[in-house]
């Protein structure tokens, strides 16, 4: 039997998780990844890789809840597997603080992690400029390590890799039976989506082994991430800013902030600085439209937008994107159903 086609467009973290979804489930196909940046050039890579979210403003709660709670679940068995160290997924643990108590004082994934709770006035006592706290264990999935990681699996399943720029959607669709666009902020350009804008991201690897737990401010603009090589100082979120060179002042910004909550930072080596332009978007854009090519209709499923939840968000989506694959490869052409 002919196989079906399908091309999955990039290599981050929620085009690699969608290839591989796809290629382990749907047997009769045969899945092609191409991108023009892979691990670790890939904004997925510099990622602090925290699972935690905010809410997306138009997305049905319950829609991302199961894209949170599928993501954490799949990562757990990774973390609870032998594949952990390779995979750089494993469990962490911390607290999230608020100078003023938050409206909603229970996250909508705070069901999903691990023993969350408020924390006590005792331990609010080092943070005496924040008035309330969450304390809980997440996962951290480092992407460094859990792209080639996932690379391994999908090649593992009969998924081939090309390393090309696409540009164009229409051309492809003349070479795939299904496209499936995981772009992230390339979509700008080549699904023409001016939804899509970057949010830039600068970090700072600290050299601090000392540091075991993450501390997150709730504003979202500091937070210190201890990892497997090093531990990751955020952060800035600049709208529209598409500058990839590291900013000297917004690193010594993110130094004092993070020093401020954690003071033995300032004792702390900096080995390394990053910039990532996340995929921001209102809400992530997980759906599928039609192409027209030589007389075919091609089904074009999207997956990216996911601003600066990709990886939190990553397997979920991913499914999400498998399912609108396989209702396409089910559903009758239009003419047929005359
Ligand atoms: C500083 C910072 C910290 C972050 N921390 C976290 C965190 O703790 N937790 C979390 O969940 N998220 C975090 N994020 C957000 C996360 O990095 C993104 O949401 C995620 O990486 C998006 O993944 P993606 O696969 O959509 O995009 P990307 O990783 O950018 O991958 C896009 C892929 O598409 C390819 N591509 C694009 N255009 C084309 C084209 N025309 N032809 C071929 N290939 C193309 C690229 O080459 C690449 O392979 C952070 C981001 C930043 C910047
Ligand atoms: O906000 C955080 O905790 C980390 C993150 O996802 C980002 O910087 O995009």
């Amino acid at each position: 039997m002919k196989r079906v086609k399908v091309l999955v467009i990039g290599a981050g973290v929620v085009g690699l998780s969608t290839a591989v979804c796809i290629a382990e489930t749907l047997v009769c196909c045969s899945v092609t990844i191409i991108a023009e940046k892979f691990s670790p050039d890939t904004t997925s890579d510099g990622a602090a890789g925290i699972l935690f979210a905010s809410e997306f403003p138009d997305v049905p709660l319950g829609r991302q809840q199961r894209w949170f709670k599928e993501t954490i679940d799949h990562l757990l068995a990774i973390a609870h597997s032998p594949h952990a160290s390779d995979a750089g997924v494993f469990l962490c643990s911390g607290c999230q603080i608020f100078k003023e108590v938050p409206c909603d004082k229970k996250p909508f994934w705070s069901d999903f992690v691990l023993g969350f709770r408020n924390m006590t006035h005792q331990e609010m006592k080092r943070f005496p400029d924040h008035k309330f706290g969450q304390t809980f264990t997440t996962i951290k999935c480092e992407c460094v390590r859990y792209l080639p990681w996932l690379e391994k699996r999908f090649r593992e399943a009969g998924g081939q890799i090309r390393c090309e720029k696409i540009t164009g959607l229409q051309k492809a669709a003349q070479m795939y039976d299904v496209i499936v666009n995981c772009s992230g902020l390339g979509s700008r350009l080549l699904a023409k989506d001016e939804e899509v804008y970057p949010i830039r991201g600068q970090i700072l690897k600290v050299d601090a082994p000392w540091l075991k737990n993450f501390i997150r401010d709730g504003d979202g603009k500091t937070y210190i991430y201890p990892g497997m090589g090093y531990v990751t100082l955020g952060g800035t979120r600049q709208a529209d800013d598409w500058r990839l060179e590291v900013d000297e002042e917004d690193g010594d910004g993110i130094m004092e902030r993070c020093s401020q909550l954690e003071p033995s930072l300032r004792k702390a080596q900096v080995i390394g600085r990053w910039v990532g332009l996340r995929p921001g978007r209102t809400n992530p854009r997980v759906e599928r439209e039609y192409l027209y090519a030589e007389g075919r209709r091609v089904p074009l499923v999207h997956n990216y937008g996911h601003g600066g939840w990709g990886i939190t968000l990553s397997w979920g989506t991913a499914l999400d994107a498998l399912d609108l694959v396989r209702q396409s490869l089910f559903e009758k052409p239009p003419q047929a159903r005359l």
